[in-house]
């Protein structure tokens, strides 16, 4: 459907990622969403000094998409550092449900590594989301 490839999504994510607030763990995240208009929406995580009013990147993410009128995430890339994915975190894996539909692809990457593809159903199964209170 879309044009966006995933190279797209890694470059947002990184772009963004370059300007994420992290003092306190120094573990920069940048998150790019390609949405339902063909357009990326791009979030990085925000710390606070007091530890748990800090973002995810990719509840930045969203919040940038939902702000300028998209209603749906088709896929959504993570970028983050070392070796291993950056998987979302489990509230931010419902932040994402909210929005997609189960076979949306989640690609996660930690940069010094290879990027693993999974839909958010295989990162959240058997989950809650609004068809369980709007039918
Ligand atoms: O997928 C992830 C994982 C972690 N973080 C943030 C939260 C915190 O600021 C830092 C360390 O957990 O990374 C994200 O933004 N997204
Ligand atoms: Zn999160």
């Amino acid at each position: 459907m879309s044009e966006v490839s995933d190279e797209d999504l890694f470059a947002a994510a990184e772009a963004i990622r370059q300007k994420a607030h992290v003092p306190y763990s120094h573990f920069a995240v940048g998150a790019a969403i390609l949405a339902d208009d063909g357009q990326i929406y791009a979030g990085c995580n925000i710390e606070n000094a007091a530890y748990p009013q800090g973002n995810c990147a990719e509840a930045s993410a969203i919040s940038a998409m939902i702000a300028a009128g998209a209603k749906r995430i088709l896929r959504i890339y993570v970028t983050g550092p070392g070796h291993q994915p950056v998987t979302p975190c489990g509230g931010c894996r419902q932040r994402i449900r909210e929005f997609a539909e189960p076979d949306a692809a989640i690609i996660s990457h930690g940069v010094e590594g290879k990027p693993l593809h999974a839909t958010l159903a295989e990162l959240l199964p058997h989950s809650f989301g609004p068809d369980y209170l709007n039918g």
